[in-house]
């Protein structure tokens, strides 16, 4: 009862704390907030745009309230080719790439080069199309072979900063990064974050994020973000929480379902709010700092899980006299671990094992890359989709087959033929899924904000007195509750005292009755053996001994019994007058067998008091029972 009171008063208090939130920037709830932005911008005029893009403004003013856009679109592809690094240059590799903006071909491995057998007779060079190639590998002009060279900036602004701009929309986002272990994935993602110049797409996100949200305050006073991030990452099929000092054994998070999308979810992921970028730059160096990386034959730091990085951005502004637009996404940015194989990293061990989980862990997202690439091209439109298959593709589920617009960047190494031909065989594949993002945002006119907040007002007021009611009734039920117990327990304690006399006084009792009855049987036995010598003594009196015979003693023994013979029948004379008349009418023999008689009826009277004794004992054992030691010697149970 307890329990259930306390799981209401938490639910309650989370019902009241999500709709607090929802209505924290209304002027009239908040004023605080308002007059604060007031003083720092006079009020929006009617023309103000409040949430805008580099490039235009995000929300449509046109929408009614809370409708919903759909997007329908395949994810989009890009390829990006890296520099040598000193282990090509060392070995004068060849690069096998050329590029062209939205396309790219493979030539032929150099005979006796570092490729495969495999490549060798599959010669030939491989072209591919996509959405758009970076080519990162060198910046020398190439004649118009290749495509400009694209550093970080480029790469952000055609792939980071449309993502942005749709999260600014109220869409959910995803940009994951695939290819063979020391491609450039990490540097693509995150690069090198204290080098400007080489900062990756997380940091230039977050940076190019908080700048929209301080343009969005100065032209829009009323309006307020929160942004909250996480990060996690997914080493040996289990997942763990980057934004905790790595412990042992480190704790394993759980995948939970979430009902709404159907979809799994991290439970207990560490979420930081933060307000600026300097902010979510501590974040994302100390989660860096805590990922699982070590150095193999292809990458001195080669990551060994995959990680993935979370933007939760919700937003509401006033754009037009008191319409206010609000909007709710989430941007994952996922650095996926490399495909490898052992020979070329010269994994053994531990690495070996983790090696393993990774591929493993890359074909299901292969499988299930094919099987949405499938049902897209209505080749097999029910191919069922393997995401349970690896934790990596069941918290993929989302971002590739659900709700999301999304987006890959394959990273390839500019001389091995075979593993880029592959990962370009694979983004081929990805170019064709496409995924039905919903947009979250909804516009609300001053009348129908004021309905809502009507609404949410008696929301509140019932939240509050359910809280109060809740709390009152639980604080209530608490102090009954202890109470209760108390008076239990002194029920109880008095119980027990009274038990413990009542054991003791039987005990006691119990003790005395035998001593009694040990005594009594004692003096019976005593009576009855003396009473059986005197009667046997009367009816079989004993011969007297005769003493040894003196000649001399005999004679002056004679002589003095003659004497006291003499004296005696003298006296017998006299005593026989008296004893006769005793005696007289009576015989000796009889009179002494009625005395034991007598006594042995007093016998017969005692055992039968013994015995009703006893048996009154025994009465009181059975309904006062002690243990059997405790119980006197002789008495039973009735
Ligand atoms: N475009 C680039 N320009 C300059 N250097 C690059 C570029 N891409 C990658 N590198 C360098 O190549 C090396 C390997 O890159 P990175 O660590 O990003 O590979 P990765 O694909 O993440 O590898 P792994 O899967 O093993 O983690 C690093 O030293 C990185 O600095």
């Amino acid at each position: 009862m307890h329990s259930v009171l306390h799981n209401r008063f938490i639910d309650t208090l989370h019902s009241a704390k999500e709709i607090l939130t929802g209505i924290v920037v209304d002027p009239r709830l908040m004023p605080s907030i308002v007059s604060e932005a007031h003083a720092i911008k006079s009020p929006c005029s009617a023309s103000t745009a409040s949430l805008r893009s580099r490039d235009g403004t995000f929300l449509s003013h046109a929408k009614s309230a809370a409708m919903k856009q759909t997007s329908e679109d395949n994810i989009q592809v890009m390829v990006r080719v890296r520099k040598f690094v000193p282990r090509e240059v060392d070995r004068n590799a060849k690069c096998l790439v050329e590029m062209y903006r939205d396309g790219l071909t493979v030539l032929n491995p150099p005979e006796g080069g570092d490729s495969t057998s495999r490549a060798r007779n599959n010669r030939g060079p491989k072209t591919f199309q996509f959405d758009h190639t970076f080519w990162s590998h060198d910046e020398e002009p190439r004649g118009g072979v290749h495509a400009e060279f694209s550093g970080q900036e480029d790469v952000y602004s055609k792939l980071g900063e449309k993502c942005l701009d749709a999260n600014f929309e109220g869409y959910n986002t995803c940009i994951f990064a695939y290819g063979q272990t020391g491609s450039g994935k990490s540097y693509t993602m995150m690069g090198r974050t204290d080098d400007k110049e080489h900062r990756g797409i997380i940091p230039r996100v977050c940076e190019d994020m908080f700048e929209r949200i301080e343009e969005c305050k100065q032209n829009n006073p009323v309006s307020q973000f929160d942004v909250t991030v996480s990060y996690y990452e997914i080493h040996n099929e289990k997942t763990y929480d980057l934004l905790v000092p790595p412990a042992t054994p480190r704790q394993v998070l759980r995948l939970t379902m979430d009902h709404m999308t159907k979809t799994a979810q991290v439970a207990g992921a560490t979420e930081r709010k933060v307000k600026s970028f300097h902010e979510i730059e501590a974040i994302f160096k100390e989660g860096d700092r805590h990922r699982t990386t070590a150095s193999t034959k292809m990458n001195d730091q080669s990551s060994r899980s995959h990680a993935v990085f979370t933007i939760s951005l919700r937003g509401i502004a006033e754009v037009h006299e008191g319409r206010m637009d609000k909007i709710q996404s989430q941007m994952r940015l996922v650095d996926l671990a490399g495909s490898e194989r052992a020979s070329a990293t010269g994994a053994t061990g531990a690495q070996l094992v983790e090696g393993s989980n990774i591929n493993k862990s890359l074909s299901t997202l292969g499988r299930v890359i094919k099987a949405l690439a499938d049902n897209a091209s209505r080749k097999r439109s029910n191919t069922l989709v393997p995401y349970r298959d690896s934790v990596l593709t069941r918290i993929l589920q989302n971002s590739l087959g659900g709700n999301s617009k999304t987006a890959m960047i394959a990273c390839i190494a500019p001389s091995d033929y075979d593993e880029t031909v592959s990962t370009l065989r694979w983004a081929s594949e990805t170019k064709k899924i496409r995924t039905i993002a919903t947009q979250n945002q909804s516009s609300q006119s001053q009348k129908e904000r004021d309905a809502e907040i009507e609404a949410l007002n008696v929301t509140v007021r019932r939240l509050q007195s359910n809280l109060v009611e809740g709390a009152v009734a639980s604080e209530r039920s608490v102090r009954e509750h202890e109470r209760n117990v108390r008076e239990q327990e002194q029920r109880l304690a008095e119980y027990q005292r009274q038990v413990n006399a009542v054991t003791r006084a039987m005990e006691e009792k119990a003790i005395l009755s035998d001593k009694k009855i040990e005594a009594l049987q004692e003096e019976n036995d005593t009576l009855r053996a003396h009473l059986k010598l005197a009667i046997d003594a009367l009816k079989n009196p004993l011969p007297p001994i005769p003493p040894p015979v003196d000649p001399e003693e005999e004679k002056r023994k004679a002589e003095e019994e003659e004497e006291e013979e003499e004296e005696r029948a003298a006296k017998n004379r006299e005593q026989d007058d008296v004893d006769e008349a005793y005696f007289e009418g009576s015989d000796g023999e009889g009179q002494i067998d009625d005395q034991a008689n007598e006594m042995d009826s007093v016998m017969a009277q005692l055992l039968g008091d013994i015995g009703l004794f006893r048996r009154k004992l025994g009465d009181d054992l059975f309904r006062f029972p002690v243990s059997s030691d405790q119980r006197p010697a002789g008495v039973r149970v009735m």
